[in-house]
């Protein structure tokens, strides 16, 4: 992705943490990424991490309208995803995220219990938050313009541990300078 999509992404981040009141902490971890397809507006998500121990994160993370995470699942990580502004969609599969139907999953939504559709959005309106556990196959989206999104998880690895359902993806982008780049990023 071009440096110029990144600093525009950190911009309209920065500006909607202001307006909703979330402080970063000094020198923030940016990661934005396009998953290496180079559809952002599309593919993509802004994140910041704000916590990363050997035991636990914290990430805070920002995207448009529709801006999607393609459906991955982790080995390890356990971690909720939290609407904090705005509101969020969330899809899990049991199997494979190419069906919808036919399926029911068991998940704790604001920690309690439901069963939800295999491949049927989830609806997170601000303050709530689906818990997801390892191996199950998510992707999220905001339905509102633009969403504040918050993960509270065990031990993070972004190198090892997202597999995507589509092969092509490779977690981080690659950049194309054109224009000096607003903030360095994780993966450089
Ligand atoms: O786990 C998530 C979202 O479910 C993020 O922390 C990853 O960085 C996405 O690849």
């Amino acid at each position: 992705m071009k440096r110029s999509e990144i600093n525009y992404a950190v911009r309209s981040a920065i500006n909607f943490f202001e307006r909703n009141g979330w402080v970063l902490p000094p020198n923030p971890a940016w990661d934005v990424t396009d998953f290496g397809l180079g559809i952002f507006r599309k593919e993509g998500l802004v994140l910041v991490n704000l916590a990363a121990e050997s035991e636990y994160c914290e990430k805070l993370m920002y995207a448009w309208r529709d801006q999607t995470t393609p459906a991955h699942y982790h080995k390890q990580k356990k971690e909720d995803i939290i609407c904090r502004v705005g509101e969020l969609a969330v899809t899990l599969w049991g199997e494979s995220p190419d069906t919808v139907g036919g399926q029911v999953i068991n998940v704790k939504i604001n920690g309690e219990y439901r069963a939800v559709s295999n491949g049927e959005p989830i609806l997170l309106k601000a303050g709530e938050r689906i818990t997801i556990t390892p191996l199950l196959w998510h992707a999220f989206y905001p339905v509102s313009a633009e969403c504040i999104i918050g993960e509270v998880s065990t031990a993070n690895d972004d190198e090892n541990d997202n597999f995507f359902w589509d092969t092509e993806i490779g977690r981080f982008p690659e950049i194309i300078e054109d224009e000096p780049p607003l903030v360095k990023l994780l993966s450089e």
